[in-house]
């Protein structure tokens, strides 16, 4: 049993509790309720390079990473330093996050909002428009084809933006042709948790240049901010180096800057 399969078998369990709670028609409710999401893609094809910056406690690789008692504030840093977007872990089991954070990060800041999390079944689709968020991680390891084209169409049809994850050359040829506009390349192997930061290069090429490409993991500082821009990236998602700075804003300021550095050969 991979790492990705034994946090899929607890998020499965979790879904279910909280599927005997709320009836997805109540969830839909809810949903309706909320104003409009955002749609990040016009910030993401701009000019420089997008920084998505993460809310995130704990990994399953690290264990805690930073304690964030006020998710929200950080948010509001994160924003401030110039990210484009806000990614949430709401993942409860090896990452300790929660809708709760969510909903509070929404309450802050202005930028689109991901909902970070192992998302099989549509009604995660309809906790995280409930909670606000603008957008939703949809993992390719953790799908069969079917269920990825679903829920791309779905999480579209309901307002949310999907960033479609990938982490070799086959899923990347799965997420494009389940019709993803918003793909992200993991540096990091949910199967065995390494990080190699050279996949992003070797994987960008099979992703078409209309598209958007996503960095995520494994980005210490604007040096590889840089490295994965020359690479083909438009956003990069950086969460641990974050967390475990002493001040979120002005690193993302920096990262931001290193982003729109004139030696980058913009794409679009
Ligand atoms: O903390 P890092 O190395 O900067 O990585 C952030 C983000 O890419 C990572 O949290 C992540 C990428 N894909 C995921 C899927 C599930 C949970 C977490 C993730």
């Amino acid at each position: 049993m991979t790492v990705l399969d034994d946090i899929l078998a607890g998020v499965r369990e979790d879904l279910a509790e909280r599927q005997a709670l709320v009836s997805l028609d109540d969830l839909k409710l809810e949903a309706q309720r909320m104003p409009d999401a955002k749609d990040p893609m016009p910030v993401f094809r701009g000019d420089g390079i997008a920084v998505i910056a993460e809310v995130k406690r704990s990994s399953p690789s690290k264990g805690e990473l930073a304690e964030i008692t006020d998710p929200a504030a950080l948010a509001g840093e994160y924003e401030q330093g110039g990210a484009a977007a806000i990614s949430v872990l709401t993942e409860k089991r090896r990452f300790n996050g929660s809708l709760d954070d969510l909903r509070a990060v929404r309450g802050r800041v202005d930028v689109p909002v991901l909902r970070k999390d192992f998302v099989v079944s549509s009604y995660q689709l309809w906790e995280a428009r409930a909670a606000g968020a603008d957008m939703v991680l949809l993992i390719v390891a953790a799908l069969e084809q079917e269920a990825l084209v679903s829920l791309i169409e779905r999480a579209q049809s309901i307002g949310l933006c999907p960033l479609v994850e990938v982490h070799d050359e086959e899923e990347t040829k799965r997420a494009v042709d389940a019709g993803a506009q918003l793909i992200g390349v993991n540096n990091r192997n949910l199967k065995t948790l390494e990080i190699d930061r050279d996949t992003f290069a070797r994987v960008a090429p099979g992703i078409p240049a209309n598209l958007v490409r996503v960095a995520e993991s494994g980005v210490r500082g604007p040096r590889d901010v840089i490295e994965f821009a020359r690479a083909g990236a438009d956003v990069v998602l950086v969460g641990e180096t974050l967390v475990t700075g002493s001040d979120p804003r002005s690193s993302v300021a920096d990262l931001v800057a290193a982003g729109s550095h004139p030696a980058i050969q913009q794409r679009h």
